[in-house]
């Protein structure tokens, strides 16, 4: 288990309070579907925040709702302070898809010195900002490598790192560890939390896995495009009187459907 104190405010926030995201109300439609239903929910500033539910709940749709790439969103989304997706966001926010977002043909170092000048870093940083993402995400040693002959677990790396650049305030991170091995997994949360610690970054991480959930300071339980739950995982144990964030999330599960059946 990794249980860590809350990382400081991010820079945006500082003093204010103010949440990283804060969404009420929030709707999404898909393919003439509702598929996120009525979300409403604050995620603290500076705080490693897991999103977990099963495949297809709806962690996508909603990644994809607060980077401002998803159409058909109703209700209110708010971001660092400013509407989901509005254009000052752009260089605030990072976010790193399921698909690796690289050029095969490029190596590392070279795709990040292209990202770095679309960010419009100024030239005379970008080595210095390419060198530390490539040493944060443990890939200095394959820096010159061509992206197309990096492992899997190297390629997401690559676009983790992308995503690092320019040191951004949220980072919405897409199942990041998906496909890892243990100490590589490891390895990320760990510098996830590195990352709200030191530099006051907020961090949302969806992931499938239950076991990954003791490894953030707070949860969004969803299923089925619902929300379960917005807690830590210890407050969420006691109250559902569960030993694991599994557990709690099966007991809820089975609330909601005793719900549903009741009310139909
Ligand atoms: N392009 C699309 N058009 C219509 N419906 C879609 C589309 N993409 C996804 N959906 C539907 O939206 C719902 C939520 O999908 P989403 O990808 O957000 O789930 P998820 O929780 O991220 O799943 P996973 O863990 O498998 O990535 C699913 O029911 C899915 O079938």
């Amino acid at each position: 288990m990794n249980k860590r104190p809350p990382g400081p405010a991010a820079r945006d926030s500082q003093g204010s309070g103010r949440p990283a995201i804060h969404a009420a109300g929030l709707s999404v439609v898909r393919g003439g579907r509702t598929v996120v239903d009525d979300l409403t929910f604050d995620v603290p500033a500076g705080s490693v925040t897991g999103l977990l539910g099963p495949s297809g709940c709806g962690k996508s749709t909603l990644m994809r709702a607060l980077v401002g790439t998803q159409a058909k969103v109703t209700g209110t989304l708010d971001v660092l302070g400013r509407p989901a997706g509005s254009a000052p966001l752009r260089a605030r926010v990072g976010y790193v898809t399921q698909d690796p977002s690289v050029y095969g043909d490029l190596t590392a170092r070279q795709n990040l010195d292209y990202y770095a000048a679309v960010l419009g870093i100024p030239r005379r940083e970008r080595s210095g900002m390419v060198d530390r993402a490539l040493n944060d995400v443990d890939l200095t040693s394959h820096a010159d490598s061509l992206t197309a002959n990096l492992s899997g677990g190297q390629h997401s790396r690559v676009s983790l790192a992308v995503a690092l650049l320019g040191t951004p305030e949220l980072l919405v991170l897409d199942e990041p560890t998906v496909g890892l091995d243990p100490v590589l997994r490891r390895d990320l949360w760990n510098l996830f939390h590195r990352l709200a610690s030191e530099r006051g970054t907020t961090l949302l991480i969806s992931s499938h896995v239950m076991d990954e959930a003791d490894r953030c300071q707070n949860l969004l339980l969803m299923r089925s495009g619902r929300l379960l739950a917005a807690d830590s995982p210890a407050a969420l144990r006691a109250r559902t009187h569960t030993d694991s964030v599994e557990g709690a999330f099966l007991h809820l599960v089975d609330e909601a459907r005793r719900a549903e059946t009741a009310a139909s």
